[in-house]
């Protein structure tokens, strides 16, 4: 890995026999300093010659790198399994874009998962880039992992970030309470408008339900769960039915298993509830 990336190790945590690193790391995509933490389990420490399957885990608005690998439970069974975990940071941060901090939903804490083409965001704001080809190049070079085993899943703005991917890399792919239009939702039409303007057609490859609907490639495996009782899901603002409906249309390339769970809400309640199905469901493909 080149020099000017400077990854740097900021703290280690023994964990199930594993152990959680957090490191930093100048993102030439990003123009800006990230960080990220990978969960490497007992049977691939840094200096193995052992390279093991790796999942992916994108967050939600306002998450950064911690969310996820404090809160969903899932060191427990990836050390089981002999599975890394990796999870990046939301989007760039302290870029000195002018009100980047302003907004929940748009700016730090809101990349979208989304290469920006808008003169105020597109310096910095090339998630997209940074999760399919950056950083994975970065791990793989790095850690002690398969670069041929390697999945995606997220939660709400991880969640439409993890399925468009996979959508447009064939792979599989799992979400919690993903924003599945983005397109036709509150928060995805604000923040598509200020990422990409306002040209509506250049959303679509950004986009899982208009993915979804013409959708005809390599087989995608998708595994969703939605709460009943989710706050943005009352708001609009997460259209799993859309999604449901796009899938109907190119049933022959895509198979969606949605679990709706009564009562969840969309939290991490929720998401350490039902971590352990999604990471059975990736295992499945990635040991095999
Ligand atoms: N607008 C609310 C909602 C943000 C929210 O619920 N974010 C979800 C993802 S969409 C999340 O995972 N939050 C962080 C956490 O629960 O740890 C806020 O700013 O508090």
């Amino acid at each position: 890995m080149s020099e000017s990336i400077d990854l740097s190790l900021i703290q280690s945590n023994k964990c199930f026999g594993g152990t959680v690193y957090k490191y930093e790391h100048y993102s030439p995509s990003l123009k800006c300093r990230m960080r990220f933490n990978i969960f490497l389990p007992p049977n691939a420490p840094l200096d193995s010659t052992t390279k093991v399957p790796v999942l992916y885990f994108l967050s939600g608005l306002t998450c950064n790198e911690d969310n996820m690998i404090t809160k969903a439970g899932a060191q427990r069974l990836l050390s089981e399994q002999g599975i890394a975990l990796v999870t990046p940071d939301t989007s760039p941060r302290n870029t000195g874009i002018p009100g980047e901090d302003d907004i929940w939903s748009i700016g730090s804490g809101a990349g979208f998962y989304v290469d920006a083409t808008t003169d105020k965001w597109k310096e910095h704001y090339q998630m997209y880039t940074y999760i399919v080809s950056e950083l994975p190049e970065l791990i793989c070079s790095n850690f002690p992992i398969n670069k041929e085993k390697s999945s995606v899943f997220g939660h709400s703005m991880g969640g439409h970030g993890a399925i468009m991917i996979a959508l447009r890399n064939p792979g599989i792919v799992s979400a919690f309470a993903p924003i599945c239009h983005p397109s036709e939702c509150p928060v995805g039409t604000s923040a598509f408008e200020e990422y990409l303007g306002p040209n509506k057609s250049n959303w679509l490859d950004y986009d899982p339900t208009e993915l979804a609907s013409n959708y005809q490639s390599e087989h995608v495996n998708i595994l969703i769960d939605q709460g009943s009782d989710d706050a943005f899901l009352k708001e609009g603002n997460l259209l799993p039915d859309h999604f449901v409906a796009a899938v109907e249309n190119s049933k022959n390339y895509i198979t969606l298993e949605t679990h709706i769970q009564p009562g969840y809400d969309h939290s991490y309640w929720f998401v350490q509830t039902f971590i352990n199905d999604h990471i059975d469901f990736h295992a499945k493909f990635l040991k095999s």
